[in-house]
């Protein structure tokens, strides 16, 4: 794991929370991308080395509009870069975490993206991103 990669922040309305963060962090977003897979919209901000994933949901069945109706909206999950996710895959399964899927997918901001179920990881839904070359 070589350092957190960004943090992703379930959004109502990607927006208005846009204001919101370009406020707080006192820098507008550098990139926003639809990731039509995985039902979201996204805005990226970043802070030094490390970036603020904000991300509304695109369709009803979209995990983000799960977790909102759920939990609210909030901190989703944490995105740690990792240099090689095939063989951190295989560390973590034998380790015991459940990986969400096994076959990595193309995420936002160009990156290979596994994820690992939150009830192996105290709750806390993560991704592993691996850097497309
Ligand atoms: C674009 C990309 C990128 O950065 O490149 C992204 O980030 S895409 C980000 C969006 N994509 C993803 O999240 C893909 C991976 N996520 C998933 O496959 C799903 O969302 C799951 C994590 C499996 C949850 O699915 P679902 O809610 O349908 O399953 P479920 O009803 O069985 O929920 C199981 C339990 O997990 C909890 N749960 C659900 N989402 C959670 C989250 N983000 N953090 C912590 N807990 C969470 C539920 O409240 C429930 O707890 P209780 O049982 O206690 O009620
Ligand atoms: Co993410």
């Amino acid at each position: 794991m070589k350092k957190i990669e960004h943090i992703g922040i379930a959004v109502k309305n990607l927006e208005v929370s846009n204001l919101i963060f370009e406020k707080l962090l006192g820098a507008p977003a550098y990139k926003f991308e639809d990731v039509e897979s995985e039902g979201v919209s996204t805005s990226f901000f970043a802070v030094g080395p490390n970036k603020i994933e904000l991300l509304a949901a695109t369709n009803p069945d979209s995990p983000i509009a799960k977790f909102i109706e759920k939990k609210g909206e909030g901190i989703h999950h944490i995105a740690f870069e990792v240099e090689d996710i095939l063989s951190e895959i295989e560390r973590l399964k034998s380790e015991g975490f459940v990986v969400l899927n096994e076959v990595p997918k193309k995420g936002a901001d160009n990156k290979l993206v596994v994820f690992l179920h939150p009830k192996s990881t105290n709750g806390v839904l993560i991704e592993l991103c691996q850097e497309i070359k």
